[in-house]
């Protein structure tokens, strides 16, 4: 159990909570600043949901679902970090930014969001820091553990 993996947990959520304050301070709702013409804006925005604004309002099962992920991680990094430290990291991604959209649910009944992508003429849902602690570290779990049972299933060479 690692202290490394809880400081990263907390810096993403002071960073997370942090540039959401900026933007409930300084931009109007809906407000938006090219940051990147055609690709990346700042745009001041509110999501009562989850993903692709999934299930709105749905504000119990959000707290529901994010203490069992918040539980089941702080279990994880206690118990299966010793033996495969690669996991830790991700984790705590996975860790910081849960609380972090959790704070928002808890105390603004909403998330807010600003990291508005245009990926060729698509416009990705807009995001935050949490969302993207929260699917770094999940990817980089799926693809650690990819890998790990691929080189379990590889053939020992003599
Ligand atoms: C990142 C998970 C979403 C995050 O989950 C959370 O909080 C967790 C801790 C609690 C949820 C109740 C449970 C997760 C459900 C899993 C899920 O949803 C499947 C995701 C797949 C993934 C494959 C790539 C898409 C990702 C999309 C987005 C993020 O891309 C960077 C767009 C984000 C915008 O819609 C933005 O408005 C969302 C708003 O900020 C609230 N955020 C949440 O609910």
């Amino acid at each position: 159990m690692k202290l490394g993996y809880y400081v990263l947990a907390a810096v993403i959520i002071l960073v997370d909570q942090w540039t959401k304050e900026l933007v409930v301070r300084h931009m109007e709702l809906y407000d938006s600043i090219p940051l990147v013409k055609d690709f990346l804006y700042l745009t001041s925005h509110r999501n009562k949901g989850a993903a692709w604004g999934m299930l709105q309002g749905q504000m119990w099962f959000f707290y529901i679902v994010t203490v069992i992920v918040v539980i089941g991680i702080i279990y994880f990094l206690i118990k299966h970090t010793k033996n495969e430290p690669f996991l830790g990291w991700p984790l705590s991604l996975i860790l910081g930014g849960a609380i972090g959209n959790f704070i928002d649910r808890v105390f603004r009944g909403e998330v807010v969001d600003f990291i508005d992508v245009y990926i060729f003429t698509y416009n990705y849902p807009i995001f935050n820091i949490a969302d993207s602690a929260l699917v770094v570290g999940a990817f980089t779990i799926i693809i650690a553990t990819l890998f790990d049972n691929k080189k379990k299933e590889e053939p020992i060479n003599e």
